[in-house]
């Protein structure tokens, strides 16, 4: 079974990606965190991540890069989505994402553009969305837990600046598949969404058996 978990920044897509997972015992894929790393290559060699080719040579990271804590920063999501945005740099990393999706026994990822590019056949497609407010809450007390100062308002200015960014962009931008099911967790707990993707993922399932 492939399952494809889409949103914008801190909608509580991972969260939900992770819980899948362990539920269904499924390998899962957090497919931001390689545009994240690819970010980080470019800031450690001080490149420009504006400039595709620069982009592009940062796409051959080091795979200890996707364990760094660096890459959970608020500076390096902003920088993931100018780098994101290269349809180069997403031709680099689309062919690992695929096999990732399509190994045997299934797999759950989650991303901007899993149910409409990685994994378009995906058995079950979710997009996790919560108001810009909700989202910039959630963030920001992760931020402030990993010792970051960032103001309550300058993470939500960021996710809104992240939102038009991926949305914005030609190739493979932020949109939820016509197949996708909404799943709103703006006044849901952590649990109670997590229930309810299992409850859309079944229903999805059950209707594909029949057929
Ligand atoms: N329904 C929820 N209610 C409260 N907090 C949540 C909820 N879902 C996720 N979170 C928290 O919000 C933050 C962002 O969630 P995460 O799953 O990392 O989002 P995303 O993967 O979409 O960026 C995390 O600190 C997570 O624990
Ligand atoms: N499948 C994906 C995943 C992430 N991204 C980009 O990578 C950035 C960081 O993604 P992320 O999923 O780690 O960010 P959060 O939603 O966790 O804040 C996003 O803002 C996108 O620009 C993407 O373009 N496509």
């Amino acid at each position: 079974m492939i399952i494809a978990v889409d949103g914008p920044a801190a909608s509580g897509k991972g969260t939900i990606a992770k819980a899948l997972a362990r539920h269904y015992n499924l390998p899962h894929l957090d497919t931001g965190l390689l545009y994240r790393a690819v970010a980080a290559t470019v800031r450690r060699l001080e490149l420009d991540p504006s400039k595709e080719a620069d982009a592009v040579a940062a796409c051959g990271f080091d795979e200890l890069t996707l364990a760094d804590p660096v890459l959970r920063s608020d500076e390096i999501g902003q920088l993931a989505s100018v780098v994101s945005a290269h349809p180069l740099v997403r031709a680099a990393l689309l062919q690992r994402q695929k096999r990732f999706a399509h190994q045997e026994g299934g797999a759950i990822l989650d991303g901007r553009d899993i149910g409409t590019v990685i994994a378009p056949d995906a058995d079950a497609k979710l997009f996790v969305k919560a108001t810009p407010q909700v989202r910039a809450r959630r963030r920001h007390n992760e931020l402030q837990a990993r010792g970051s100062s960032l103001s309550f308002d300058r993470v939500l200015a960021d996710i809104r600046a992240r939102d038009q960014r991926d949305s914005a962009r030609s190739t493979a931008p932020l949109i939820q598949a016509a197949d996708a099911a909404t799943l709103d967790t703006s006044f849901l707990s952590i649990d109670a969404s997590v229930n309810k993707a299992i409850e859309i993922v079944e229903a999805r399932v059950a209707l594909k058996r029949r057929g």
